[in-house]
């Protein structure tokens, strides 16, 4: 393993470890509060942990006897705001590390202008920060955490602060520069860690609650948050009879994977939003799974309509409905209504 974090923050109520292997990517998901940032000023040395250690290429760099200083660590951190010095050009801004690192003056302007190259605004490079946009600076603050040559960039939601119009291209960017570097990303975008992480890590309430191949955490989410980032139903609920019994007396079956569960065993029911029918009332005779229900939200989403709503308390469901399905049901917040699903488009498994 390249790099390995352990932390306990009591005073935030952190207690999480994070590993990332040699040339790994991972990201850490969670929602607002959950602990991503305290993971990474640990990981920088911004923060010392009640207990913990931060070990780097087997190199200890926190720990109950050791502490190393932020700029001796290797270790690059890449916040939302790209915090250039305004007084210096963009080429001096990306030469700083180099030159902090004693490489001569020449030397280093050559590294920062290939680096500038590397993120496409190497025609910048005279510029002052004050003259670029924010997706500009944000790639020339990316040139610059690389030109330091860390061997773990850390990347607090590189793309959070940009118009919506120029993430991709810099997804882009970072998908060319994380590929073959060892790096932890948070970020709140799952299309991010689709594209950019080998791995994922859930932080939620201060504690990991999942970790594993991206792809896999996704399309099998054991977390309410996770399931909600990648766009699925969850019902979590205890295995009884066949079916997972959930909060309210909420009932769905579907189809389980390996391995089976056994009665009483804590179960999730997950589904797309795309798989649920709505109806006024339980539709008669079918095989289908209902789920009675209050329509609690309706928004636009392509060229359908998400209608969101509350089974139970602190639960949430969706459904995506066309247009015209949602007219004709006169759906409207507060409406009683039964969300249907197929058991066929329902997977199942042990937490
Ligand atoms: N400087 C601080 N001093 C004390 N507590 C803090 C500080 N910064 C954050 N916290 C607390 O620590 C906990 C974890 O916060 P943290 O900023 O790490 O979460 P996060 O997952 O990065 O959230 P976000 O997505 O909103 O950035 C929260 O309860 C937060 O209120």
């Amino acid at each position: 393993m390249s790099f390995e974090l352990s932390a306990r923050v009591d005073e935030r109520d952190v207690d999480v470890t994070l590993e990332v292997a040699d040339r790994e990517t991972v990201a850490v998901l969670g929602p607002n509060g959950a602990g991503k940032s305290t993971m990474l000023a640990v990981a920088a040395g911004l923060l010392r942990p009640d207990a913990g250690r931060v070990v780097l290429d087997d190199v200890e760099l926190t720990g109950p006897h050791t502490w190393v200083a932020p700029h001796q660590r290797r270790i690059a951190l890449l916040a939302q705001d790209p915090l250039l010095f305004p007084h210096l050009s963009v080429l001096d801004n990306v030469a700083f590390g180099p030159r902090s690192g004693g490489d001569p003056r020449r030397t280093a302007r050559a590294q920062a202008r290939a680096w500038l190259e590397e993120v496409g605004v190497a025609d910048l490079a005279s510029r002052r920060p004050g003259q670029l946009s924010g997706g500009q600076a944000q790639r020339v603050a990316v040139a610059r955490a690389l030109a330091a040559d860390p061997r773990l960039l850390l990347l607090d939601e590189p793309m959070a602060a940009l118009d919506v119009a120029v993430r991709p291209a810099l997804r882009q960017t970072l998908r060319r520069v994380l590929a073959d570097r060892t790096a932890v990303l948070v970020t709140h975008d799952v299309l991010d860690a689709l594209l950019l992480a080998d791995r994922v890590v859930v932080v939620d309430a201060g504690r990991v609650v999942e970790a594993g191949p991206t792809a896999e955490v996704l399309t099998r989410p054991r977390s309410p948050f996770t399931a909600r980032i990648a766009g699925l139903n969850m019902v979590r609920g205890t295995w009884r009879d066949g079916a997972v019994v959930g909060p309210d007396g909420i009932e769905v079956k579907g189809l389980t994977t390996d391995p089976v569960p056994a009665d009483e065993d804590l179960v999730v029911a997950v589904f797309r939003p795309s798989a649920v029918s709505i109806y006024r009332e339980p539709p008669g005779g079918s095989p289908r799974n209902v789920i009675a229900t209050t329509v609690t939200d309706l928004e636009p989403f392509g060229d359908q309509v998400r209608v969101r709503a509350a089974p139970a308390d602190g639960q949430s469901l969706a459904a995506d409905v066309t247009t015209l399905a949602a007219a004709d049901l006169d759906l409207v917040p507060g409406l009683p209504v039964v969300f249907s699903i197929k058991a066929t488009e329902v997977s199942i498994y042990r937490t």
